[in-house]
């Protein structure tokens, strides 16, 4: 069984009396950023003009260009969207990455698939949490924490392990418990998951499911709540018990069905296509598809959000989810800007 790392075994208040610059203010930065600032750490934040710019100095933070956010910071931690790093890295972060700093990351993307080659003479660390950021910073207000995985690449100091596992416990994931990987592990692990099961697999099965009934007749407005909103009650009871415990909740009749039809859905042909997908993910086929596309102005990108905001699944929701304001969870600070 692999080792569970809580708040009692971080040894090291590494993040002490270091300046710490967090670079984006997206969905991880504000999260570990805040965070980060409750435990009593010293954040500052570097990123460029413009909306989260704005945001991050009305949250109370001093917010700085990124070199010059760069400049002041011990411990530096990459929280743009990966396809954005490499080119941020040569020309705002590489300069002012001097002897014995750290460099963090919350994903392994960039240096596992050679994106970003970091000096070696600084410390380089990931604290990967598994949840979405907007999750980190709220379950932290609710004195629990997303778990996380932590890995180092390069420890030329001596204290990067340290630091790695202060920040989980800065940001609230050790309180959850934390597991020391590799990058290589977390990249692959990570993408094979949100693609296969997470965001690809799961909104594939229910964008299925949904044109099945509408198809055979029924109302657009039952399937969404059969196959979306529903999902939700049912995940929650997977996350509290696994699979025991939601088949004990369910009817007899959903558990009977349940045996008889997921295999007949989730075939052996799509294993060997979610074994396809993890070669891709392996190979480095998958990254340098994705940040071709982004350099080429995202056309492929593009396509897919607007695909995807015509579906009918999305369309329905969007009506059924104005009767119930119960949905929406106040999180003021989501604006990522789809464009
Ligand atoms: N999202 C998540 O929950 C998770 C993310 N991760 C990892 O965390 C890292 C950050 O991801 P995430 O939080 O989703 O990122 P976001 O997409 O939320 O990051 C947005 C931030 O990056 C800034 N930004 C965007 N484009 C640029 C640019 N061209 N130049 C400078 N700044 C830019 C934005 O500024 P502006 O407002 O100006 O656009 C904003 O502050 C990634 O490595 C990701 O894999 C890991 C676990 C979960
Ligand atoms: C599941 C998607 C994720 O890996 C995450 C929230 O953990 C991401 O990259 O956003
Ligand atoms: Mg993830
Ligand atoms: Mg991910």
């Amino acid at each position: 069984m692999v080792k569970m790392f809580y708040e009692a075994d971080v040894e090291k208040a590494a993040l002490e009396g270091k300046k710490i610059a967090v670079i984006g203010y997206g969905s991880q930065g504000h999260a570990h950023a805040q965070n980060l600032r409750d435990t009593k750490h010293d954040v500052i934040i570097g990123i460029r003009p413009g909306k989260s710019f704005d945001k991050a100095k009305e949250d109370g933070f001093e917010v700085y260009p990124v070199a010059e956010a760069v400049a002041k910071a011990d411990i530096i931690m990459v929280l743009t969207p990966d396809e954005i790093q490499e080119k941020l890295y040569h020309e705002d972060i590489e300069a002012g990455l001097t002897k014995g700093k750290a460099l963090g990351f919350a994903h392994g993307f960039n240096i596992n698939f050679g994106f970003i080659t970091p000096p070696k003479d600084v410390d380089v660390f990931m604290l990967a949490p598994k949840g979405p950021g907007h999750l980190v910073r709220r379950t932290f207000q609710e004195g629990q924490g997303v778990p996380a995985l932590f890995a180092i690449y390069q420890d030329a100091t001596g204290n990067a392990r340290d630091i790695a596992m202060d920040w989980g416990k800065g940001v609230g994931s050790a309180r959850m418990g934390m597991l020391e990987t590799s990058f290589k592990e977390e990249t692959e692990e990570d993408l094979f998951g949100e693609q296969a099961v997470l965001c690809g697999g799961v909104t594939a099965l229910m964008n299925a499911g949904f044109e099945v009934l509408v198809e055979g007749g029924y109302a657009p407005e039952l399937a969404y709540f059969e196959v979306l909103h529903e999902m939700k009650l049912i995940v929650d009871l997977l996350y509290e018990g696994g699979f025991k415990k939601m088949r004990q909740s369910v009817s007899n009749t959903a558990e009977f069905g349940d045996y008889v039809a997921g295999p007949r859905v989730i075939t052996e042909e799509v294993k060997e296509n979610m074994k396809a997908v993890l070669a891709d993910v392996q190979s480095g086929k998958f990254a340098n598809d994705f940040v071709n596309d982004y350099k080429a102005g995202s056309p492929k990108m593009k396509a897919y959000r607007e695909a995807a905001a015509n579906l009918g699944i999305e369309k329905v929701g969007e009506e059924l989810r104005k009767a119930m304001p119960f949905t929406k969870a106040d999180d003021d600070d989501m604006f990522k800007i789809y464009n």
